[in-house]
């Protein structure tokens, strides 16, 4: 239950430019209705929750290969506060490190005033002659939840103060030139008070996109959603009245309980184009505890093969970076078509050693 009407702050009414905001958003869509858009969000959400300090450089190889593997947009860090969450303390290193190709995205998280005024800051120290590269980032992604239980443990307080302060940081970041992209956790379940009115879940988009947010991603953080929730939850947003065209949502699915690539097809089938996933599976909100890594892009991509849908992203290149960054952070990589593919590679190359040794069955089967 949110503890007071989500538009009762000034800022929000002050910021009430539907048309306006909406005209956005709906300028950024693909016109493709068959282009599924991946947000890849490894280097943030896949690595906040990660208990030892990850290096600035493995975080720059990290987006780096993920770049040359074909994701074009890739979430790079936030700029949170440190000692709520400390692995993405060095983000102004990461972002200022990568290499950026020009028409990629590298958005950052920001929660309030002081995370953006960071940011510009470090933005307007990037040179803007022709010549230099891109910047180190053109978009932030600001965030907020469905419940005040999540919100307060997120951000230190409830939905609608959080609205209230991230009003004025949208504004000043679409007048600094960046995108805004929003985030509504906990869409289905809290972790701290169960199920979630669909109707607050609407509310809360509703407002971020009046903001002036060109697209709001659907949080399911606790990973508790399926088919037949997201179906609901997706129907009561983006609802009858056509006010919150499904064009500006996204997709966001922890695959805690397994059912992520199910519901990454529900959303689908309901008119979703653009959806979050973490290669390896990486990922876990430390404020919803319990709670798995992000649906793994590999996983995506691959579910996507034989159907009317196309996505970006080389799915072997990804299954080699789902290994890679498991490998070096010492975790089980969590993606199952992953996973499949590298076995499957394996056995190629025993068959393989096995045509070129002439079928010396003893020394094949060993290594089977
Ligand atoms: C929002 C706050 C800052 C409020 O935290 P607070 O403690 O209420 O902040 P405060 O304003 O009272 O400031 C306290 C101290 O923090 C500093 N501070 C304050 N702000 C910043 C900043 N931006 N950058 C750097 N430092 C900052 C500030 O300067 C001060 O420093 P001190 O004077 O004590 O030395 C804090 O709660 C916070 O950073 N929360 C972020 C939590 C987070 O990142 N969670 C994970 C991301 S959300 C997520 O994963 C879900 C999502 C998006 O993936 C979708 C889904 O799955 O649902």
């Amino acid at each position: 239950m949110l503890s007071r009407p989500l538009t009762s702050s000034p800022c929000l009414r002050k910021a009430k430019t539907t048309s306006r905001s909406m005209a956005r958003a709906y300028a950024t869509v693909k016109k493709d209705p068959n282009y599924v858009k991946i947000v890849e969000v490894g280097p943030r959400d896949g690595l906040q929750n990660e208990k030892s300090v990850i290096p600035p450089e493995v975080k720059i190889d990290l987006i780096n290969r993920l770049n040359k593997a074909g994701m074009t947009t890739i979430e790079a860090g936030s700029f949170v506060s440190p000692k709520w969450v400390p692995q993405m303390a060095a983000t102004d290193k990461v972002i200022t490190g990568m290499t950026r190709i020009p028409g990629s995205h590298y958005p950052v998280l920001v929660p309030n005033h002081k995370g953006l005024s960071n940011l510009l800051t470090l933005l307007s120290s990037h040179p803007s002659s022709p010549s230099s590269p891109p910047p180190p980032t053109d978009e932030i992604a600001v965030f907020t939840a469905a419940t005040d239980a999540f919100s307060l443990a997120n951000t230190n307080c409830t939905v609608s103060e959080s609205l209230a302060r991230l009003a004025p940081v949208v504004e000043q970041a679409l007048k600094a030139g960046l995108r805004v992209r929003g985030y509504v956790s906990v869409v289905i379940h809290c972790p701290y008070t169960g199920r979630v009115k669909y109707e607050d879940v609407k509310s809360v988009t509703k407002s971020l996109l009046e903001m002036g947010c060109y697209e709001v991603s659907l949080g399911d953080t606790v990973g508790m959603g399926t088919p037949g929730s997201v179906k609901e939850m997706v129907e009561t947003v983006v609802g009858a009245d056509g006010r919150i065209p499904v064009e500006v949502v996204a997709g966001h699915f922890h695959d805690t309980f397994g059912a992520a690539v199910a519901n990454v097809h529900t959303a689908l089938s309901l008119g979703i184009r653009t959806i979050d996933s973490a290669v390896g599976g990486l990922g876990g909100c430390p404020y919803s505890p319990g709670a798995t890594g992000n649906v793994a892009t590999e996983d995506v991509i691959y579910s996507l093969k034989d159907s009317r849908y196309h996505t970006e992203g080389d799915l072997d290149k990804m299954v080699d970076i789902g290994y890679w960054i498991s490998e070096r952070l010492g975790r089980q990589n969590a993606s199952r078509a992953g996973k499949a593919m590298l076995a499957q590679r394996n056995r190629k190359r025993v068959e393989k050693e096995r045509e070129r040794e002439g079928g010396n069955a003893e020394s094949v089967s060993a290594k089977l």
